[in-house]
């Protein structure tokens, strides 16, 4: 029983409020069990000082502090309360868990609330943000720490929060998202999955959707690139839109250098969300398909340097770009841009059925610059130069498993005549296992320059007519002498010869 003016001699009126307040050693977690009755000045006339009488039922067992103290050398965690002080050794003494701080993204306050109620309530503890890998993937893991002390939260979210801050990573981004990818989910894709954890990680974004083909190389070319300064370009989409912005990235950095001949880094760092239909880059570069492991990697700040060709044609550059194919890929994708009216996985299917019912080698000149051994010399081929693995969910091990992100030069495939049968085996081998250029008719090397010169000019004229009710006024290859390309799954029409670097 105690009596007094002063709420503080009580420790305060309100007994759960004080454990907020309280340091973490002299804390105590415990529930405090303990009853207050009020009486009137009234019941208790004779006091000379006292206004109010107050009756506390104190339960001997509350823990009125906590600590950990070393006894005999051994870390304790100490309780004292009313009537005794009880010791128990903290075992292990290393730790049982870690968290690095670079796989760390946000930290929050965690606070009691009620429904609807946006500010204020109980202190809880800490929330830490964080990446964490399962396999290939990032997941997003959240680590409390419970603790209700006001003073003691604060300290540990401001200098968890410093500690961010001073890591290199992005502050703001500048986003990129192509509303027609795929099943045009792009837009969806971005605001579920990945805004939410821009918006935990405090990063600021600026957002363009696309308008039409084209748009983002003129965003990027057109912008001063000083004003993303510290900041990261982020694309949201398919294979073509990261083609497209790859290509303008590198063609500002030459052009800004005025270096149209010698490549230059491009300045800006890119982000990759997956949003297409089988996402080569994305795959290559992550591991993985997944828009959330994606917008972790950006978030966290990580960065992988990646290989990147040029394409050019009689000394004018053609594009940039990470892939080609020639021959099989670039016919297939020819008729399959024919059927634009289907959707993209039938028009995919026909195509390639379509084209392997006509399988024939291209006539042309091939050589090649070797990143190691000697230089050569191919004909008759279908070729495929990879600068970057080329994974994707259809070719888990990738079309060009041999070649790494960033080790400057690229993969040469040349598939060289041989029965359509042979072929389809071959093909197969890149979805089942290993083995697929374990063929006479396949050679691999690892290049730096390749150069095709195409023998017959006019390609596969028979195609042209292919088909019962196809106009002939819409030929696959567009112009007469023009050869189709599929570079990094676009289709692209050229003439002549074409040197890859
Ligand atoms: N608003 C738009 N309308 C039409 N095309 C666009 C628009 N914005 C961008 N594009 C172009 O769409 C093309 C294809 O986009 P993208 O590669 O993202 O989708 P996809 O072809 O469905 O995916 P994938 O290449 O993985 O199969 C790109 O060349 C891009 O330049």
């Amino acid at each position: 029983c105690t009596c007094s003016t002063e709420p503080q001699n009580h420790r305060d009126t309100e007994p759960q409020n004080h454990r907020t307040t309280e340091p973490q050693s002299h804390r105590t977690t415990e529930p405090q069990r303990v009853e207050k009755i009020r009486f009137s000045l009234d019941t208790f006339p004779c006091s000379p000082a006292a206004h109010v009488w107050e009756l506390w039922i104190v339960d001997p067992d509350l823990v009125l502090l906590r600590g950990i103290f070393k006894l005999k050398k051994k870390s304790h965690d100490v309780l004292l309360t009313r009537t005794r002080l009880t010791w128990t050794p903290i075992v292990p003494e290393t730790p049982t868990g870690a968290l690095l701080l670079k796989d760390v993204f946000a930290v929050r306050v965690k606070r009691r609330r009620a429904a609807g109620q946006q500010t204020g309530g109980a202190v809880l503890g800490l929330a830490l943000f964080c990446g964490r890998r399962r396999g290939r993937r990032l997941e997003e893991e959240t680590l409390h720490l419970n603790n209700a002390s006001v003073e003691h939260t604060h300290t540990w979210f401001n200098t968890v929060k410093e500690l961010l801050a001073a890591s290199k990573r992005p502050r703001s981004l500048k986003v990129l998202i192509n509303p027609c990818s795929h099943k045009k989910e792009a837009v969806h894709i971005y605001r579920a999955h990945v805004a939410p954890l821009f918006k935990m990680a405090d990063i600021h974004t600026d957002i363009t959707i696309t308008e039409k083909k084209g748009h983002a190389l003129s965003v990027l070319k057109e912008c001063k690139l000083d004003e993303f300064d510290g900041s990261v370009l982020v694309c949201v989409g398919g294979d073509g839109s990261v083609a497209e912005v790859c290509h303008a990235l590198v063609l500002r950095a030459q052009l800004d250098a005025g270096s149209p001949e010698t490549p230059e880094r491009a300045t800006l760092p890119l982000g990759i969300i997956p949003a297409g239909s089988t996402d080569v880059v994305s795959c290559s570069v992550h591991g993985v398909r997944d828009p959330v492991t994606a917008a972790l990697h950006i978030i966290l700040g990580h960065l992988q340097q990646v290989d990147m060709c040029s394409f050019s044609s009689l000394g004018r550059l053609v594009r940039f770009g990470f892939s080609a194919m020639f021959g099989f890929g670039g016919r297939s994708l020819a008729l399959a841009e024919k059927k634009r009216w289907m959707s993209s996985s039938r028009r995919r299917e026909y195509a390639l059925v379509k084209t392997l019912a006509k399988l024939r080698p291209e006539e042309c000149e091939l050589s090649f610059l070797p990143a190691k051994k000697t230089d050569g010399n191919l004909s008759e081929q279908r070729i495929s130069i990879m600068s970057i693995p080329c994974l994707s969910p259809h070719v888990p091990r990738g079309l060009a498993p041999n070649t790494r992100l960033a080790n400057g030069s690229a993969a040469l495939i040349a598939v060289g005549n041989t029965s359509r049968s042979e072929f389809i085996r071959h093909l197969k081998r890149f979805s089942s296992s290993s083995g697929q250029f374990s063929f006479s008719f396949v050679e691999a090397h690892a290049v730096s320059a390749v150069r095709l010169r195409p023998r017959a000019l006019t390609g596969w004229p028979e195609e042209e007519n292919e088909e019962e009710g196809e106009s002939k006024s819409t030929p696959i290859i567009q112009s007469e002498r023009a050869f189709p390309w599929n570079i990094d799954g676009e289709l692209v029409e050229i003439a002549n010869e074409v040197l890859v670097r």
